[in-house]
């Protein structure tokens, strides 16, 4: 159907559609483009109930809040605005019940069959996400009901035997590979530094054991991810014979692997009528892949191929619509049978899967046990825990006494000493033309934000370091002249450039090379070097959000709290910044900002919670 704007009838429709939409517009609880979407499905499908369109406004807000549906019942009316500050916005005209609304909304024409939107109970779809979702579903289930695929039980014990020496028969990493052997789909879930890749290296042997000719991709949803494992896989030291099995695996985005079309971005080469070759697909950090890219995954892998998918469902989820990592691990009926006790005796594993194909990575090779603790406290929804691993020093500090919205905010001086002293070790080390240094130096501390903008975001405490390190003085004299890129200047990538075998969210440094100067960035042990002129979209990165650190670790990490009403303030928000801390974290921000965001896991409705 083509859509004429210029119509008499068009117009009359959007004029009767802009009163709540204008008003929830006005305030900014809807964006612009939320409104525009929703009056336009309205023009089309000849609807002008104001609520109707209300709520499909706000399905399309929920998607770019990460929700694949909207929960009528459960609309989060506080919102946070361009200055970063939060508006309660219970006093506009919000539809009363959602028992009402939801009335009204199936009595819509835009949720009849073939229309833009589904509701099922109280939950609206924009009718795409719904269809992604039936096939994300249908897709696993039919999976998880073929029969498994054949396994030589012998060789498979054997191999495990081989490849986990020394580890007990009730190792999670062995039972993980084992899962993942004798099953069509399986999931690897643990945190950071449980060991994750390193059960990737080891399952790729045992495959290959199986299957010397099995074609395998490692697939990641980000440049940056793929490049991390293939180094990591490749790096992993395995004996002899397993290393010559598991040869040269390459890591590729899943976008890549799929085939990127010219004419679309929503579509790939391989689909349901093109299936992928490969017989097993390994997908890594999987708590980034959205519904779509989820959907698009699976009806391209064969029937007869099998998908482990491997992450942290802890984690904050994509940016895009979708957590189909977490609703894999809450929701068992997605999963795949457990196998049998005796299946698992028999190649010598004695614990079992949590629940169907997921086994969980609960033992930390890397961290340290406070920062552990103080995660599996935030997971588990304990804030009174995580409080009082905060305040019991170690590696741990809590800083609960500054005001952030201070100009000068007392109780820093540990944070700016740090940022300052961090800053001199990089600029003396790019001085000097120690690349490797330099970019060490630069990955010791991070300081993470939950949000961009206003008195606790990115924007303001990067300007606030920048004139720490003015007032320092000390730092560099190229800096104070003006010059763009003076050796020391910490670099943040933020888009992908192929080209250049850069990806978004890759951090690198500027370091003199004679009299020249060239950005460098970390790839396994020989960092890559760039001539800067080439560097498409880069920025100084002296802050940076959590979501923007997903997929890096640190030395120290310091975590800069919002106010409790925050409603970026997630359970999911404060694990991900302290699991990116190798060895110590520092807090600022209330006790009761602590209590929020531990007990406030992130609501991303989806569908898939019906089927728990
Ligand atoms: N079974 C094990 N015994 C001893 N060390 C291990 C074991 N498994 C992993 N490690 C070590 O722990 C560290 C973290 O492992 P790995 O990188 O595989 O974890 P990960 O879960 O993939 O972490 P991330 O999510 O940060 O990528 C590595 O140095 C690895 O060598």
């Amino acid at each position: 159907m083509t859509m004429d704007f210029a119509t008499e009838e068009g117009v009359r429709y959007a004029a009767r559609a802009g009163g709540l939409l204008a008003t929830f517009t006005a305030r900014g609880v809807l964006a612009p483009s939320d409104a525009a979407v929703a009056r336009r499905l309205g023009r089309l499908g000849r609807e002008d109930d104001d609520e109707v369109l209300l709520a499909a406004a706000l399905t399309v807000r929920a998607l770019r809040g990460g929700s694949v549906c909207l929960a009528l019942g459960d609309v989060d009316r506080v919102v946070l605005t361009d200055d970063g500050t939060l508006d309660d916005t219970s006093d506009l005209p919000w539809p009363a019940a959602p028992a009402a609304w939801a009335a009204r909304l199936a009595a819509s024409p835009l949720t009849r069959p073939g229309g833009p939107l589904r509701l099922d109970d109280r939950l609206l779809w924009l009718d795409r996400y719904r269809r992604q979702e039936d096939e994300v579903h249908a897709s696993l289930t039919a999976r998880a009901s073929a029969p498994p695929p054949s396994v030589d039980p012998v060789r498979l014990r054997a191999a495990l035997d081989r490849l986990f020496p020394g580890e007990d028969a009730g190792d999670h990493q062995r039972l993980a590979c084992a899962v993942a052997t004798l099953r069509w789909t399986a999931v690897i879930a643990g945190g950071p530094g449980t060991g994750k890749t390193t059960t990737v290296s080891r399952l790729l042997a045992v495959l290959r054991d199986q299957d010397p000719t099995c074609r395998i991709a490692l697939a990641a949803p980000t440049g940056k991810a793929a490049a991390r494992l293939g180094e990591a896989v490749a790096a992993e030291s395995l004996p002899e014979a397993d290393r010559a099995r598991v040869g040269d695996v390459d890591a590729s985005t899943i976008h890549r692997l799929l085939g990127s079309r010219a004419d679309t971005s929503s579509r790939f080469r391989h689909d349901r009528h093109r299936r992928l070759p490969h017989d097993v697909v390994i997908v890594d950090e999987t708590s980034m892949v959205s519904l779509t890219l989820m959907a698009r995954l699976l009806e391209a892998v064969r029937d007869d191929a099998r998908v482990v998918f491997v992450g942290d469902p802890d984690q904050l989820a994509p940016v895009e619509a979708g957590a189909v990592l977490g609703d894999l691990v809450s929701a068992p009926e997605l999963g795949t049978p457990r196998p049998a006790p005796d299946e698992l005796d028999a190649v010598g594993c004695t614990a079992h899967p949590a629940a169907n194909g997921v086994v969980r990575l609960e033992r930390n090779y890397r961290n340290n046990a406070d920062i552990a603790a103080l995660a599996l406290a935030i997971r588990q929804g304990d804030a009174d825990a995580a409080l009082e691993c905060l305040r019991s020093a170690g590696s741990l500090e809590f800083v609960e006494s500054a005001d952030l919205t201070d100009r000068e905010p007392a109780g820093l001086a540990g944070l700016r000493e740090e940022v300052v002293g961090g800053a001199r070790e990089v600029a003396a080390a790019a001085r000097a033309g120690d690349a490797r240094g330099a970019l060490f130096a630069g990955e010791e501390h991070r300081l993470l934000c939950a949000h961009r903008r206003g008195p606790y975001g990115v924007a303001r405490w990067a300007a606030q370091v920048e004139r720490w390190l003015d007032e320092d003085g000390g730092v560099d004299a190229d800096r104070e002249a003006g010059e763009i890129w003076w050796p020391g200047r910490p670099l943040l990538v933020t888009e992908n450039d192929y080209d250049l075998g850069l990806y978004n969210g890759d951090t690198g440094v500027i370091v003199a090379q004679g009299n020249r100067t060239v950005a460098v960035f970390s790839r396994g042990d020989v960092p890559v070097e760039r001539a800067p002129a080439l560097l498409g979209d880069v920025t100084t990165v002296n802050a940076m959000t959590v979501h923007r650190a997903q997929g890096s670790q640190y030395t120290k990490v310091t975590v800069l709290l919002p106010p409790p009403e925050s409603p970026l303030l997630t359970r999911e928000l404060l694990y991900t910044a302290v699991t990116r801390a190798r060895d110590r974290v520092r807090v600022v921000g209330s006790a009761e900002s602590v209590h929020a965001a531990v007990g406030r896991p992130i609501s991303r409705a989806s569908g898939f919670a019906r089927h728990r």
